[in-house]
């Protein structure tokens, strides 16, 4: 291809895989020991609602990896022009439990890839559609957006993010330090820079620091969400990354009943009162 022709990535619409996995006790219990929880799901129990993103993901060869860790763009995800990835929402409706110790299926498919103009400039956001399963049963369904962002310039648009609200019922902090940052890596087989390689972080993709995993947040707002709701098996949860998160620096996760539909709202709240990740979660009940 020409140099001077910038790649649009639709021509990967429709393009699919599928990856099997064993709902590994061992990573469950590591994940449950990396956040601390009292309870572990040994073999036979549901796996926690988010949990399913240590599974499935792809371990590419070190020669088939790009200059941010990932698998080289191309492979499954396509190169759309824009180097900065990050993962910036999610829908899940959850069907059936996974069960730790069986073995599941993941079937995906991107099934969009579009060009917007941003407050921060030229993104691309890719969806892919996930669908999680035990042989027959249909356990998870997922839609996930990644976002790819223009190369950091120096003086180039900032983030401007906006301000969390301020009337949690649910309110608990976090401190995200790089042992954290670097099992969830691990235990997601994620090798992104941006969450473990400072100066990569700062000098090639402008942050001021280590990034905390989008995925996590959205992980501990689950927790939250069924700690709320005493337990209560989450039916639905959408959410989206505002605005980034960094090591050592704590924040909040926070929640309140949603008028409108009777579940929850839920957000991550900076350190600086700036909203990071909104969300809703329903229930079955
Ligand atoms: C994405 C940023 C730069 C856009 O910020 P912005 O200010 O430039 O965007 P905007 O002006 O608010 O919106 C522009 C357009 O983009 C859309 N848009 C705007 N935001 C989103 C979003 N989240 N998801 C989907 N679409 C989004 C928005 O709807 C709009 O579309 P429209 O023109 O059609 O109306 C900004 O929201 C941001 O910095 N978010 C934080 C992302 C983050 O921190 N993710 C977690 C860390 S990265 C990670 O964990 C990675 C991992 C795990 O290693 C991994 O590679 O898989």
């Amino acid at each position: 291809m020409p140099s001077d022709i910038i790649p649009d990535g639709r021509e990967a619409i429709g393009r699919t895989e599928c990856r099997r996995a064993v709902i590994s006790p061992a990573r469950a219990a590591a994940l449950a020991a990396a956040l601390d929880l009292d309870s572990v799901p040994g073999g036979g129990a549901s796996l926690p609602p988010a949990w399913h993103w240590m599974f499935f993901n792809p371990v590419a060869r070190r020669s088939e990896l790009g200059p941010d860790g990932h698998p080289r763009r191309g492979l499954f995800v396509p190169e759309i022009g824009l180097p900065r990835r990050m993962w910036a929402g999610g829908r899940l409706v959850y069907h059936a439990p996974l069960l730790v110790g069986a073995e599941a299926i993941r079937e995906s498919e991107i099934i969009d890839v579009s060009m917007k103009t941003g407050r921060s400039g030229r993104l691309g956001v890719v969806t892919i559609r996930h669908r999680i399963s035990h042989a027959s049963t249909l356990c998870i369904e997922e839609e996930q957006d990644l976002v790819f962002r223009e190369a950091a310039l120096a003086g180039g648009p900032g983030a401007s993010p906006d301000s969390a609200p301020d009337d949690a019922r649910w309110s608990e902090v976090l401190v995200p330090d790089p042992v954290l940052l670097f099992h969830y890596s691990a235990l997601t087989d994620n090798g992104h820079r941006i969450h473990y390689d400072q100066s990569y972080a700062r000098l090639v993709e402008g942050y001021r620091d280590l990034v905390v995993h989008g995925p996590l947040v959205a992980t501990l707002l689950h927790g939250l969400a069924t700690r709320c709701r005493d337990g209560a098996p989450i039916c639905c949860f959408a959410f989206r990354a505002m605005a980034p998160l960094f090591v050592d620096r704590p924040f909040h996760l926070e929640a309140v009943t949603s008028e409108n539909h009777g579940g929850l709202s839920l957000w991550a709240r900076g350190p600086e009162g700036e909203l990071a990740m909104q969300a809703t979660a329903s229930f079955d009940d």
